[in-house]
């Protein structure tokens, strides 16, 4: 796939900087309001009690701060934090060297945890249930169980597909969150807040300019702020006013709405080539030359989102607030 400057996910480039941005806690981490408050409750009363905090279950599309909450949260709670993901734990002995190397109230974080295969999740239920592990010893008639205690510890999981995990995977989660996208006034403050790190100038018309495109999501306004930056300080005198961010982001082709060319080649051959729809999944996965489940989880959810593309059985059907968008006439 093309990196494209507004993709939610995360590119090499933004590892090291998106390190030094991660807010550490609770009170530097702007919006999810809701999630917030409740894990605010949570953590305060598993402390009280000295106990493990439940497991956590994070969900929600790329790039809004799961991983970010993940390490939060062990700073609130005062804990280690060992970090996995799914793919990467193979075997149910690499899952089981893992949790035997947990101390009392660690926070163990599984990143796209749906992609745990069968086996490892085995491991994982009585893991989490009992906080034990159980571990069959020889072959054949004589093989045994040996149940081994392991420390009380907080998974966190977290998924970009909350419908892939496995029910008796989700049941064991006690506290399930879904992050959503952030509206303006939030992506205004952190973008604010990421200049402030970076030590850029930045006027609020500026930081609200890039709030507005930067697609609901947090890793897309850093990576926009970046992008300005560059051509304030190559070009400009250094200084991020609204004028100099709307140039910039004019320059790098990403539209009022947060849209690069691929997304209005998308929307704009189904107003073309089909009169605005319906139109099947693959056709359009096909005129953009992708594969339909890239546009399904990368293109579409943003678009539908925003209200200019809907899902019907179908197909999908560009809405009027679409066709304004570019200026034509809404067909009758
Ligand atoms: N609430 C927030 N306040 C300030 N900055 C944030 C917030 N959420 C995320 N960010 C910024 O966005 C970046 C991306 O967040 P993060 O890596 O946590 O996303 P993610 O949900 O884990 O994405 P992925 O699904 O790709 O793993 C962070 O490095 C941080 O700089
Ligand atoms: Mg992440």
């Amino acid at each position: 796939m093309e990196e494209r400057i507004i993709s939610a996910h995360l590119a090499e480039e933004d590892a090291t900087v998106e390190f030094s941005l991660r807010p550490r806690y609770l009170s530097e981490y702007i919006g999810q309001t809701r999630v917030k408050e409740n894990l605010k409750v949570y953590i305060e009363a598993a402390k009280m009690r000295g106990e493990a905090l439940d497991h956590v279950l994070l969900y929600g599309p790329p790039g809004l701060g799961k991983t970010t909450l993940s390490h939060i949260i062990a700073n609130e709670l005062g804990v280690q934090i060992r970090a996995t993901s799914g793919p990467a734990i193979e075997r149910p002995g690499d899952l089981a060297a893992i949790l035997t190397n947990l101390q009392p109230g660690d926070l163990l974080f599984i990143d796209e945890i749906h992609r745990l295969n069968r086996s490892v999740e085995e491991v994982l239920y009585p893991a989490m249930e009992d906080f034990a592990l159980d571990i069959v010893i020889g072959k054949g008639p004589s093989a045994r169980s040996v149940r081994l205690d392991l420390p009380p510890f907080t998974l966190v999981g977290a998924t970009t597909r909350a419908g892939s995990l496995s029910s008796p995977l989700r049941d064991r989660f006690g506290v399930v969150s879904r992050l959503e996208y952030y509206t303006e006034d939030e992506l205004t403050l952190i973008v604010q807040r990421a200049a402030d790190l970076l030590g850029v100038a930045i006027r609020e018309e500026g930081a609200v300019e890039i709030a507005r495109r930067a697609r609901g999501t947090p890793r897309v306004a850093n990576r926009l702020l970046k992008r300005v930056r560059d051509f304030v300080q190559v070009q400009g005198d250094g200084v991020i006013t609204g004028e100099a961010a709307r140039d910039a982001l004019d320059r790098i082709q990403v539209d009022k709405m947060g849209l690069d060319q691929i997304d209005h080649k998308l929307l704009l051959s189904i107003i073309e080539n089909f009169r605005g729809g319906p139109v099947g999944l693959e056709t359009i996965a096909a005129t953009i030359g992708e594969e339909a489940h890239t546009v399904e989880d990368v293109y579409e959810p943003y678009l539908m989102q925003i209200g200019f593309l809907q899902r019907t059985p179908r197909g999908r059907v560009v809405t009027p607030k679409c066709y304004e968008h570019f200026g034509l006439e809404v067909p009758t």
